[in-house]
């Protein structure tokens, strides 16, 4: 079972409803979170369980770039809205860094969404499972 982030900024959540729900017997088989309306809007429309953190501007990101700095998190499906200024904007640059410090995938847009997602279910995030299992003590 591996962690999986859904965050989606307004314009897009509706693209997100319909991704996650195209994918939910996918996604059903792990753990699940989100920022707050982004997680509240998918649990409308599925039966999967997420565990929804703060609002994005009042600092979801931050808190899920926080399980991505003890490298805790698997996958991050992050639909933006590439023609919106955002208020928390620092906050979305500051989790993207950290993916890329940590290496984990994450997807901008729903194309690469869908590339991640098939090869979640083929398998190919089983690496993961191995950073788990091997994953030291303490993160330095
Ligand atoms: O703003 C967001 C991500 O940057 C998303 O937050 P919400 O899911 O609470 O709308």
């Amino acid at each position: 079972m591996l962690n999986i982030a859904f965050i989606a900024h307004d314009r897009k959540k509706e693209e997100m409803v319909n991704f996650v729900t195209a994918y939910e017997p996918i996604f059903a088989g792990h753990q699940l979170y989100s920022t707050g309306t982004t997680g509240q809007r998918i649990m409308d429309q599925t039966n999967l369980s997420i565990h929804r953190f703060c609002s994005g501007p009042l600092g979801g990101d931050q808190q899920i770039g926080a399980l991505v700095a003890q490298n805790e998190m698997d996958l991050i499906i992050f639909l933006r809205d590439p023609l919106m200024a955002q208020p928390h904007e620092p906050d979305i640059i500051a989790l993207l860094r950290l993916c890329d410090v940590q290496g984990i995938p994450v997807a901008t847009n729903v194309a690469s969404a869908e590339l991640l997602v098939r090869a979640l279910a083929r398998g190919d995030f089983a690496w993961r499972e191995l950073v788990h299992k091997y994953k030291p003590e303490t993160v330095e």
